[in-house]
């Protein structure tokens, strides 16, 4: 089975390429921010960046649904900021993987889960920020741009990922994902 993990700042298109490409697939997908708690979504509608402690909780849930889905034989695709390496790793191994000093023991454990496959929504800032100038009715403030890109660490290896550029149209970026799927 795949599982799917479409990352990058707020306003790279992951819930835009997340919902287009469940739909070219035909797989279930989920989007990270209706699990947020209430007390999240106002911190971000009120201008202030998540920190650690707001997001652990929040992205074991998420391992949870993924590993959910891998369990019962589903394909599934997650939109979801990844933004730092431990975020990651938490959606890989869950929440032992955030506390653990053990580098070397996690990385085993990944390679052995190793079934999600991180898509990074990779482009420039100023691109971003029309696009969420442009964007009605979302609780995210595009002043919050800026901190998102702080606490970006872009996935490198041994990580499981590939990088797509937003620049191009959601069309494009939907199909040079497919083509790079590990599928038969
Ligand atoms: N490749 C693209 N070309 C043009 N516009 C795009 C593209 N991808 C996304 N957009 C537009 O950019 C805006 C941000 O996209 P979207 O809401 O999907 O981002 P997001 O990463 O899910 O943001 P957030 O994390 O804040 O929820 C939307 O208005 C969307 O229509
Ligand atoms: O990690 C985070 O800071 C959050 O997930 C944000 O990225 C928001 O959920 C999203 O961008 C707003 O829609």
């Amino acid at each position: 089975m795949v599982q799917l993990v479409v990352m990058g700042v707020s306003g790279s298109g992951k819930t835009t390429v997340g919902s287009h490409l469940a739909e070219k697939l035909g797989w279930k997908s989920y989007d990270g921010d209706d699990y947020h708690p209430p007390e999240n979504k106002k911190k971000m509608a009120e201008g202030i960046p998540l920190n650690d402690q707001d997001r652990i909780p929040w992205l074991c849930k998420l391992h949870d649904i993924l590993m959910r889905e891998e369990s019962s034989g589903q394909n599934a695709i997650l939109a979801c900021s990844a933004l730092k390496k431990m975020y990651r790793r938490i959606l890989v191994s869950g929440t032992e993987a955030a506390y653990s000093k053990n580098d070397e023991l996690e990385k085993q454990k990944e390679t052995a889960a190793g079934k999600i496959l991180f898509i990074h929504l990779d482009g420039p800032k100023e691109l971003i920020a029309k696009r969420l100038e442009k964007r009605k009715g979302h609780f995210m403030p595009s002043e919050l741009l800026q901190s998102q890109f702080d606490a970006l660490e872009p996935p490198t290896a041994p990580e499981n990922f590939i990088t797509i550029s937003l620049e191009k149209s959601v069309s494009e970026v939907v199909s040079e994902i497919v083509k790079s799927l590990p599928l038969k």
